[in-house]
């Protein structure tokens, strides 16, 4: 059965009300819509982990940095309705504008220091916008747990240090990235991509997955890093705008070896902005 979409509010908080009056435990699965089996895997976990599941859509104006981007961000809601009827998910909040902004809006949630690099140095305030809209639906939905993609490694990072500062009692759940067959992450902006880029971008993950061998090898980043970068453009990518070893926590530069770390990738390719991430734990120090 459609979950009911809710526009308003007012309209939640009274769902929410007799959901609390059941004891139910609350999920929140914020998006932007345009849902792909990525964001249906966040809707499985919280369903497994939740009484009562609460879906967002809502393309944040503020967190887009270029206006084309937001223009051309798809937006399909009938069919992410339809996509999300087999998990019986419990509402689907797609709030008026109003609704988060309403007239004369004036507060910026800001995420210090780990905004700063990677995602944050190439989208400057992208962040802001990411942290003010997740702590409203944070507030708003009352949700016990919420259900954050990894494919946004960074995010994921910012959305829970945020909470965790702002004492706001949910708990942010990260969950692996979906792939295509050909290991490209799913990611609503792959449907700009032309078939021809579409067949490049398969290569970005197996040069993760390399670089990631390597140093759980034991080669040094500084030492294979270029040769990695080289493999992109022979591929067909264009910028990389970054290309980094990370401490996982932190996503400063990895300064011990024994901590985890991430390799984080963002890079362009037929016009389309893509990024990625892997784990490397188990470097040899
Ligand atoms: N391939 C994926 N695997 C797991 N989670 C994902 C995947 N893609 C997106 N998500 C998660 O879904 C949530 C909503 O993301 P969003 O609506 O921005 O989708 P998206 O596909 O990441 O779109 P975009 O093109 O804007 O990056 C985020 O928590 C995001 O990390
Ligand atoms: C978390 C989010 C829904 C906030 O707008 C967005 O950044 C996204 O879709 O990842
Ligand atoms: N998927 C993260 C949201 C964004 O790129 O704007």
């Amino acid at each position: 059965m459609t979950a009911p979409i809710l526009r308003r509010l007012s309209d939640l908080r009274a769902l929410h009300s007799d959901w609390r009056r059941e004891g139910a435990r609350i999920g929140l699965v914020p998006t932007m819509g345009a849902l792909h089996e990525g964001h249906l895997s966040l809707v499985a976990a919280a369903k497994a982990a939740c009484d009562r599941v609460i879906v967002t859509i809502f393309v944040n104006p503020k967190q887009f940095n270029n206006a084309e981007d937001l223009a051309k961000y798809p937006r399909t809601e009938l069919a992410d309705a339809e996509k999300l009827a087999p998990y019986g998910v419990d509402a689907i909040y797609v709030p008026d504008p109003d609704q988060i902004y309403p007239e004369g809006y004036a507060t910026t949630v800001s995420v210090a220091g780990l905004t700063d690099v990677l995602e944050g140095e190439f989208r400057p305030g992208h962040f802001d916008g990411v942290a003010t809209v997740v702590a409203k639906l944070f507030l708003q939905c009352g949700a016990d747990a919420a259900f954050f993609g990894e494919k946004d490694y960074q995010q994921l990072m910012v959305v829970t240090r945020m909470a965790r500062d702002l004492d706001i009692p949910i708990t942010v759940q990260g969950c692996a990235t979906v792939r295509e067959a050909s290991g490209l992450a799913m990611s609503s902006r792959n449907l700009r991509l032309s078939p021809e880029a579409l067949g490049k971008a398969g290569q970005l993950y197996p040069v993760l997955q390399d670089l990631a061998n390597q140093l759980r090898g034991g080669a040094d980043f500084g030492d294979i890093v270029a040769g990695a970068r080289a493999t992109l453009a022979t591929a067909g990518f264009g910028e990389i705008e970054y290309l980094d070893l990370r401490c996982a926590e932190t996503l400063e530069p990895l300064s011990r070896p024994d901590r985890p770390a991430r390799l984080l990738v963002a890079a362009w390719l037929g016009g389309i902005r893509l990024i990625d991430n892997i784990a490397v734990d188990q470097l040899n120090d």
